[in-house]
């Protein structure tokens, strides 16, 4: 938000404060942050190197498995127990036997085949039998890179040298095939024939037991064989099926030391970040209370030097001290002084839309504009809220005060620039002069006071000057005031009802119920008389719910004809008054469906939002509406078409001139056609006279209300009305 004033010093050391704070917050979190970001890379970087390191031992453990074969064959060709076998060509019997104690005594496989380079079997182990060459083709099967095979590459997998190995998952059973050249290393001196003994062939089933023993020698916890491919890629190793596809993996959980050790530390690390919170506790405390004692040492100093904190004008007390100086001086001078009180407008209105701190802004700027339009002498004092107080001094010309009150009001009719907003109010200005009206201050401010409430009630946005007459008219209105609560307290007001006739005047369509108020003293009061006094003086809701509620109860006995009532725009202004019509309804009992509320324009005006969503939800509930007094204010077209009305009253002073006046009736025929072209009934007002009726008749108006037909009368008349068959007969004959 701009601001063109100099912030008070309590502001800065809010802002001080809070700039602190946050400054400090900040670096809090932070250091926090950081801290934690370290650490979490630090076990995240410590997971994964015991991950690799996890899975590269899982390759350590299968390399050495075929290590340790290897070491075997190794040390089988050094004590000759092979070279018998492999070089001299035995006859098949014999063969298979010195095989058969070479695989049972050194080879611990499941199944252990001597092949030739083309894959016929010389010999071969079956869990301790004879095997035969479809055994060992069943093996090239799943292996088809085994002497024999389709495969064309050579034998190939875990390890280097004349011992590999693979890992093969045949359906649900997981092999080690391991295939040693016999043609490497020892055996490259021997003759080659192509039926010479090429490759020992071994397999064995890989089973659960193996792997615990593996992965409790290699420290691979839960080391097994799933057929559901684990997510983290350091805790598998995949399993070729015969057919190359990967269904099967070994798997084993990755340990996490860095998990372990955030475990250990947890408590440290939790202490610290308590500690930083304590510590961040304390100098917030310390700030604030700082703050505190600073923001209350200004607001004394300011209270002392008489100044307003928020405006930076004169305070209350300054401009009391300074009014009985001026007032004390007035004799050894000639001229006089004035004091004027002055109310914001509107100023409500902009708190609650645009928020405090706007509000506030209003003030100052208000507060600089006035300064500006007075002279050197005068003084201007914030009293408080929106009100402020000026000591106009120096008055010789007796209109000064009135140039000063107009030079306020075009200063501050000037729209106001608050948060980027234009926002327009205006003021009401009190004015009393002194030594004429009185000569003391608080005879001035009372009387200033007067001016201002006149000014206020003669619609705003005014300077007034206290004249003799407000006081008795402010008099009066409080004894008004005084006699109307007490008479809605005690149930003394009452109603009388106007009918509402069909067009041809034959039967009663409804009735307006319009209250009366009988004076102990002063006799029937009429409602144009107190309706804007209980408006002005905060009655007219309890004076309005009374009227319904009454209303409801007494014309629930006239079924079948409308109820209606008048409805003044505070009433329908107020923030619960449709709650409170539905409410009345309800206790009631009366049908909704027969209410007619009716509403003049000033509802609509001023906030034309809240009066459509308020009469949608009327209209929700049933009730209906009807615009009163149409052609006295603005009648609008777009009125009648965006809210919705049921009905149209033409107001009687249309009718008063008609005769007088051939544009009234031009006017009425345009008001009822244009009813009747938007889909409204159309009632007239005031009728009085038989040939108001015809005419009425003739140009298509819909009902008629009027002294022709009844006043406003007692609901017992209305009892009688009722009961007669065509009630206004006479009248109309007349
Ligand atoms: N000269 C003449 N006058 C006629 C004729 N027909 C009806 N009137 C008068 O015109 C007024 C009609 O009510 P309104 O326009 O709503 O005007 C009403 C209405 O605005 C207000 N009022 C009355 N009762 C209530 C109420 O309960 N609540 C509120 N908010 N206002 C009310 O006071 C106004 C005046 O009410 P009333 O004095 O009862 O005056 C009534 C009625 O007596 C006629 O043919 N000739």
């Amino acid at each position: 938000m701009p601001t063109n004033v100099k912030m008070t010093n309590t502001e800065s050391s809010a802002r001080m404060l809070t700039r602190t704070l946050a400054t400090l917050a900040g670096a809090f979190a932070l250091v926090l942050a950081a801290v934690l970001g370290v650490m979490s890379a630090m076990v995240n970087d410590t997971n994964q190197l015991e991950a690799t390191r996890q899975r590269d031992r899982v390759e350590t453990a299968l390399a050495t498995q075929v290590r340790l074969r290897q070491l075997r064959f190794e040390n089988l060709q050094a004590a000759g127990v092979l070279q018998p076998i492999l070089n001299s060509l035995l006859p098949s019997v014999t063969l298979q036997w010195a095989f058969a104690q070479v695989s049972n005594r050194f080879l611990d496989f499941d199944g252990t085949y001597l092949v030739t380079a083309s894959g016929r079997i010389l010999a071969g182990v079956l869990h301790g039998e004879t095997a035969t060459q479809a055994d060992y083709d069943a093996l090239v099967r799943i292996r088809p890179d085994l002497p024999g095979g389709t495969a064309q590459t050579e034998p190939h997998g875990i390890g280097e040298g004349p011992v590999t190995a693979r890992l093969i998952q045949n359906g649900a059973d997981t092999v080690g095939v391991m295939t040693a050249d016999l043609r490497k290393g020892e055996q490259t001196g021997r003759p080659q024939f192509p039926e010479a003994a090429a490759f020992i062939v071994g397999y064995r089933k890989v089973t659960q037991a193996q792997l615990n023993e593996i992965g409790l020698r290699y420290r691979l916890p839960q080391l097994a064989v799933v057929t559901e491919r684990p997510v983290n890629p350091l805790g598998r190793r995949d399993i070729a099926s015969p057919d190359g596809s990967v269904n099967a993996w070994l798997s084993w959980t990755p340990e996490r030391p860095g998990d372990a050790m955030i475990h250990q530390f947890a408590w440290a690390l939790g202490a610290v970040v308590l500690l930083f919170v304590a510590l961040f506790a304390y100098v917030f405390h310390r700030l604030r209370s700082a703050a505190q004692q600073i923001a209350a040492r200004e607001s004394q100093i300011h209270r002392l030097a008489g100044q307003d904190e928020l405006s930076g004008l004169p305070n209350r007390r300054t401009f009391d001290l300074r009014l009985d100086q001026e007032i004390a001086q007035l004799g050894r001078t000639k001229s006089g002084l004035a004091v004027l009180l002055l109310d914001l407008d509107r100023f409500k209105a902009v708190n609650d839309t645009y928020g405090h701190n706007a509000g506030d802004e209003l003030i100052r700027q208000a507060a600089k504009r006035l300064t500006t339009v007075l002279r050197l002498g005068d003084t201007v004092a914030r009293l408080g809220g929106d009100e402020f107080g000026i000591i106009q001094t120096h008055m010789e010309a007796p209109n000064a005060s009135a140039v000063l009150g107009q030079r306020i009001l075009d200063a501050l009719t000037e729209p106001f620039e608050i948060g980027g907003v234009a926002v327009s109010i205006g003021c009401s200005i009190g004015i009393a002069h002194a030594p004429r009206d009185g000569a003391d201050r608080s005879t001035l401010l009372r009387l200033a006071d007067t001016a201002l409430y006149q000014a206020k009630n003669e619609g705003r946005n005014r300077y007034s000057f206290f004249e003799p007459q407000m006081n008795r008219a402010l008099h009066l209105k409080r004894m008004v005031e005084e006699d109307l609560r007490n008479a809605i307290a005690r149930d003394q007001l009452l109603l009388h009802y106007q009918p509402q006739v069909s067009i041809d005047g034959s039967s009663i369509v409804g009735v307006e119920a319009l209250v009366r108020w009988p004076h102990p003293e002063h006799g029937m009061i009429p409602p144009s008389e107190f309706i804007g006094i209980a408006e002005e003086r905060g009655l007219i809701v309890p004076l309005s719910e009374w009227v319904l509620r009454r209303a409801c109860e007494q014309a629930r006995q006239w079924p079948g004809i409308k109820l209606a009532v008048n409805v003044s725009p505070i009433q329908f202004r107020h923030k619960d008054f449709v709650a409170s019509v539905i409410r009345v309804l309800e206790e009631t009992g009366f049908d909704p469906e027969r209410l007619e509320l009716e509403l003049t324009e000033g509802v609509v005006v001023e906030d034309a939002d809240a009066a459509e969503a308020a009469m949608m939800d009327l209209r929700a509930h049933g009730v209906s509406l009807a615009l009163d007094d149409f052609g006295t204010g603005y009648s609008s077209l777009i009125y009648l078409r965006r809210f919705a009305f049921d009905k149209i009253k033409i107001d009687r002073s249309f009718l008063e001139y008609m005769e007088a006046t051939g544009e009234s009736a031009i006017l009425v025929h345009s008001v009822v056609h244009l009813g009747r072209a938007l889909g409204l009934r159309v009632c007239a007002e005031g009728v009085e006279t038989a040939e108001q009726h015809r005419f009425l008749q003739a140009i298509g108006c819909h009902e008629l209300q009027g002294f022709l037909f009844s006043k406003g009368v007692p609901p017992e008349e209305i009892d009688r009305l009722l009961t007669l068959d065509r009630p206004f007969e006479q009248a109309l004959a007349a």
